[in-house]
């Protein structure tokens, strides 16, 4: 009966393993030929050897990214059939936010509300949120949002409220009461609303008043603790809530914060003292909980006795609530949680999203079944005798609101937190979120998947979070170097894949972590290859690809026809995209190929060669309505710092040059020897470009808004153009 009802269920989706690797087994054949034809027909020059290097940085790439598409599965899950709530285990939510500037304090509370408001047992539900600006105003507005929170689950709970995010519920028009629909419901929903509105002021009042001169020391403070739910009166009627707690570590501008991962590993240290939930939810600051069932969705897993001990997390997509249709940027990162992730799910699990997964905290610490030597413990764990006591298997702290022992215990979370806690400590190293690169959520997965653990991917139709994404090019700009910083030490590092994880992961999800790592650094290598080389030969008369006439011209057609049809299939059968979609990620892959992956891919060299320190700028998640229209009517936002938009456009003029060039010669020159035979596969390899980033000479040439590009960068990029046309002419040929 029961028992034999599956809690889960996984399906490999058999029709696109078919056709994934039925082309990816054509397109290795035209690739081989590929290098057979440059390995046997030209002579190696200059520019023979660049665009033989590009191609096969290019077919690498490609190669090391069917690992993706080996066998993508995706994942059904029963709720329903999970036991009694008092056989749930607890959970402990972990918020983080880190500058009130670039995160709207409104919206940080709607996910501490949305968070408080999960579809879980209250009792077995903690809320941490983590506050790395240190920010007086934070605390005194999550106290707020806690007075607002104790009226809001009731009212959700009593009448199942599925969107128990407030912002989104009240600014959603779709009906979310179903069958409640009487009078009573409408004055209550009124009711909330207004005090929604209530609170909203009052959030915006805090943070208009909030102490600048306060404000300026979030880098020296000491830890501040506080557990919010004692300032409120239960009354003895009153519905249940879940513990809610203040974190701000200690900063000191001695000590390195390690950022993000820092913040992690002292709310684990400090939620250890208080709740010890085994299982974690990790939120951004941004990320609201659009559904209050991904608990219990997730316990799918770690209820099953069968799977439950080898699952480490179990994680959801990024979804983002800002993004339209016509989505420029690619904010939605749709390959990443449409293609990559149910992909790798199906060899070992996806890779730690940095949001919006739950965590096994055994995972991160260990398990210590065993008495175990207390001063080795303590070397890898830190002084904190309460804290090693956690260690220990079903050690449950005991959470009295009763002042005194209370206020004992926020003193020796106090401990914890403090900055210099971790000092000749393993956390960061060993145990806990790791601190080696600014990608903690990618290498901390890395870590845990090359021990032998295994993840869960789950991508409900509903989606279960709901975050900002970057819709304008700086934000986007400045959001992909880190990512691409991050990848790329990892890369260059002794931990790079292909080597730490061999012989601890299978293959093929060896492959995807590598893919991910290697990247960025592969496709801005090509790319500036692809951009200039044939550009420069183009200019010089010096022909890189075989004449139409060639046999071996249909080599390179064959190549680019069938790289363009499968990531259209992608987009349009396998996600239900639009051929707009295919348009905008093409060409946000190529303005982001030679401006962050190669920025990321400098300031990960650089770091190190210990010439630069690494950094997390938080991304901004504030949007003006200025913006925000123009991202809306799909026109670039070219406001960005000069370095992000200046390499495109010397790109674009280049190509410019190199195109007219090339077609005034073939229609003015032609001397008899073929010059568009010859030239055809440059020719329309610089129509592609141009056609392709058509935005940018619109924003360069045809548009004279706010937003186009500033004159001033279009001559220093001719300034450059110029001089890459004559060094390039001059080395190349
Ligand atoms: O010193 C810091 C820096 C950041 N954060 C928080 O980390 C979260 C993620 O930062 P965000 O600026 O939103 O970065 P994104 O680029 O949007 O984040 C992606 O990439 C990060 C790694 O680079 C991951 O940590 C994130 O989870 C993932 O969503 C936010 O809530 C921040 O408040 C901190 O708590 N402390
Ligand atoms: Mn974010």
């Amino acid at each position: 009966m029961e028992k034999s009802l599956p809690l889960h269920l996984l399906h490999a989706n058999k029709f696109t393993i078919i056709i994934n690797r039925a082309h990816a087994i054509l397109h290795f054949i035209a690739i081989l030929f590929l290098l057979h034809y440059r390995l046997s027909t030209s002579i190696p020059t200059l520019p023979w050897l660049l665009i033989f290097a590009s191609e096969l940085l290019m077919s690498l790439s490609w190669l090391i990214s069917q690992s993706f598409r080996w066998r993508p599965v995706n994942r059904t899950v029963f709720p329903d059939r999970l036991p009694t709530d008092g056989e749930l285990p607890t959970i402990d939510v972990f918020i983080c936010t880190a500058d009130p500037n670039k995160e709207p304090t409104v919206e940080v509370m709607n996910t501490v509300i949305s968070a408080v408001a999960m579809d879980y047992p209250p009792e077995k539900l903690h809320v941490y949120v983590s506050d790395d600006a240190g920010s007086d105003a934070t605390l005194r507005c999550t106290k707020e949002a806690w007075n607002f929170a104790r009226c809001w689950v009731p009212f959700c709970r009593r009448y199942g409220i599925v969107t128990a995010c407030p912002d989104i519920y009240f600014s959603s028009s779709e009906d979310d009461y179903r069958e409640f629909k009487g009078f009573e419901f409408k004055a209550e929903r009124e009711k909330m609303e207004q005090k929604y509105e209530v609170l909203k002021q009052r959030l915006r009042i805090i943070v208009q008043h909030r102490d600048v001169a306060l404000n300026t020391n979030a880098r020296d403070h000491p830890s501040i603790i506080e557990v919010i739910n004692e300032y409120t009166e239960t009354q003895e009627d009153e519905a249940k809530m879940p513990l809610l707690v203040y974190v701000s570590r200690e900063k000191r501008p001695s000590h390195h914060h390690n950022f993000k991962a820092g913040a992690l590993n002292v709310l684990l240290r400090i939620s250890a003292v208080m709740s010890n939930s085994p299982y974690i939810l990790v939120l951004d600051c941004d990320m609201y909980c659009n559904d209050p069932t991904s608990a219990r969705q997730t316990m799918c897993y770690y209820c099953d006795p069968q799977t439950s001990s080898s699952i480490a997390f179990v994680q959801f997509p990024q979804t983002f609530r800002n993004i339209r249709e016509n989505d420029i940027y690619d904010g939605q990162i749709r390959s990443t949680f449409k293609i990559y992730w149910p992909g790798i799910d199906g060899v070992g699990g996806p890779i730690l999203s940095g949001t919006n997964y739950y965590i096994r905290r055994e995972a991160l610490l260990g398990n210590f079944r065993k008495e175990e030597d207390l001063m080795a413990l303590k070397r890898s764990f830190g002084p904190s005798n309460d804290f090693i006591k956690t260690l220990a298997e079903d050690h449950k702290p005991n959470f009295i609101h009763d002042g005194e022992s209370s206020r004992m215990l926020v003193e020796k979370a106090k401990v914890l937190a403090s900055c210099s806690y971790e000092n000749q400590t393993t956390w960061g190293s060993k145990v806990g979120f790791m601190y080696f690169c600014v990608l903690e959520d990618y290498f901390t997965g890395f870590t845990l998947h090359s021990k032998g653990w295994k993840s869960v991917y789950i991508d409900p139709k509903r989606p279960q979070f709901l975050g900002t994404s970057t819709t304008n090019f700086n934000d986007m700009s400045i959001q992909w170097t880190r990512w691409t910083s991050g990848l790329v030490s990892v890369a260059i590092s002794r931990f790079c894949p292909l080597i730490y994880g061999l012989a601890k992961m299978s293959l093929v999800q060896l492959m995807c972590y590598s893919e991910l790592a290697v990247d960025p650094l592969l496709h801005c290598l090509s790319l500036w290859g692809f951009a200039l080389v044939p550009q420069l030969c183009l200019l010089n008369g010096i022909h890189l690809y075989p004449k139409v006439s060639d046999p071996n011209f249909n080599i390179f057609l064959i190549i680019f026809v069938s790289a363009i049809s499968k990531s259209l299939y992608e987009i349009v059968v396998t996600t239900g995209g639009e051929l707009r979609t295919w348009r905008n990620e093409m060409r946000i892959w190529m303005m982001k190929s030679v401006t962050c992956y190669t920025y990321g891919t400098l300031d990960a060299i650089l770091n190190k060669l210990g010439m630069k320190e690494a950094s997390f700028l938080p991304t901004n998640k504030v949007t003006y309505d200025e913006q925000v229209k123009l991202y809306e009517k799909g026109v670039f936002d070219f406001r960005a710092a000069t370095m992000f938009v200046a390499p495109m456009v010397t790109v674009i003029l280049v190509n410019i040059a190199a195109f007219v060039g090339g077609f005034v010669r073939v229609l003015v020159g032609d001397d008899g020897d073929g010059y568009w035979e010859k030239m055809a596969g440059q020719i329309l390899l610089s129509f592609y470009i141009l056609v392709s980033n058509y935005a940018v000479i619109e924003g360069m040439v045809l548009r004279r808004d706010k937003a186009s590009i500033p004159l001033p960068v279009t001559f220093l990029s001719a300034v450059f153009s110029v001089f890459i046309l004559l060094i390039g002419s001059y080395v190349l040929c």
